[in-house]
């Protein structure tokens, strides 16, 4: 459960704002039921429940858009509600609204969200005088905060978005080469022996490792080597589907995930990657490259490290029978 709260910002923020709302806006909406304020109390505790399915169906889905909207729009219908009932009084749950929202959706969605709320409000106001505001000026007060405190949060949520997928590229992918790195293989391993325990899907993987990779450094330089690596990414793309996933295992050894896979499957896609490579990939000096392939299904039962294990004793051996081969272990 900490390490989703950890993993999951999006999951950790609706999880945080769900909790302060069930603790604020529980009391409140009970004082407002005791003291004959039924419209409020009613919508206070609707918003808790909002708050408290949404919370609860982004734990089970791992989904946190949906939620996430769900709960801004809810939230956004309560805020107007609130104002119309209590007045200025009410005026002050829009502040901190105008910030939590920033972490329920993205800050472009929140962004529109706010300014249609604000914009009922206003409209509400003006068609009804006395009814929001004790006095134009008190309006127009509420019209500058407001839009100031939404223009700074939504930077403050844009910036914070940007540096956060920024974080998350430079962590999970290999610099180099573009491709997923070790730490994401792991992950997706873990994921794909849980998907196929659970659900019976059929995952194959292909370790492949480029033949006689340290000549292509001794004769041409390492760059041209880096160069190599870099050109092999959307090669192998080209050739597998968009679900199939690339990672570098290290050095000039990569792995291939693929869900859904049939056996026979997995070894012709192997051989048509190998002839692919034989055939487009090539060094400056015009000299093809080729790659030794081992090739394995995953069996009932089985760990990801006996999996990737089968793998790599499949490639030994493709390398053992003299390169640019594939084997199934
Ligand atoms: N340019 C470049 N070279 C790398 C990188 N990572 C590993 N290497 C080199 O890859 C080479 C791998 O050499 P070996 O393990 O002997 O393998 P090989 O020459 O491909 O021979 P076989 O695998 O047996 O066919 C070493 O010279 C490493 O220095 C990298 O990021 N860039």
């Amino acid at each position: 459960m900490l390490k989703r709260l950890q993993d999951d910002f999006y999951l950790a923020m609706l999880t945080l704002v769900g909790a302060i709302i069930v603790l604020c806006i529980t009391p409140y909406g009970i004082y407002r039921l005791y003291h004959g304020n039924y419209i409020v109390g009613i919508a206070d505790l609707l918003m808790v429940l909002c708050a408290i399915i949404a919370t609860r169906m982004a734990w089970r889905t791992g989904d946190t858009v949906k939620p996430g909207l769900f709960m801004a729009l809810v939230f956004c219908f309560g805020v107007v509600l609130v104002c119309i009932n209590l007045g200025v009084d009410g005026l002050f749950w829009v502040y901190p609204f105008l910030v939590f929202i920033f972490f329920l959706v993205s800050p472009l969605k929140a962004f529109v969200l706010l300014i249609t709320m604000l914009s009922c409000l206003l409209l509400i106001a003006n068609l009804r005088p006395g009814l929001v505001f004790a006095s134009q000026f008190q309006m127009v007060s509420f019209i500058v905060t407001t839009t100031v405190t939404s223009i700074f949060a939504f930077i403050f949520a844009y910036r914070a978005q940007i540096q956060r997928r920024e974080l998350k590229r430079l962590a999970t992918t290999d610099s180099l080469t573009g491709a997923a790195n070790r730490r994401t293989l792991n992950d997706q391993l873990a994921v794909a022996i849980n998907e196929h325990q659970r659900f019976g899907r059929p995952y194959g993987l292909m370790l492949l490792d480029l033949d006689h990779f340290k000549q292509i450094n001794d004769h041409h330089g390492h760059n041209v080597g880096d160069q190599v690596l870099a050109g092999l990414i959307p090669l192998l793309q080209s050739m597998l589907r968009q679900s199939d996933q690339v990672f570098r295992f290290g050095g000039e050894e990569f792995v291939v995930l693929l869900a859904d896979m049939k056996p026979a499957d997995l070894t012709k896609l192997a051989e048509k990657i190998r002839n692919g490579i034989a055939s487009y990939l090539i060094t400056p000096d015009g000299s093809h490259m080729t790659t030794s392939i081992g090739v394995a299904m995953l069996q009932p039962d089985e760990n990801w490290e006996a999996w990737l294990h089968r793998a790599d004793m499949a490639l030994y051996q493709a390398k053992h029978e003299g390169r640019n081969k594939v084997v199934a272990g």
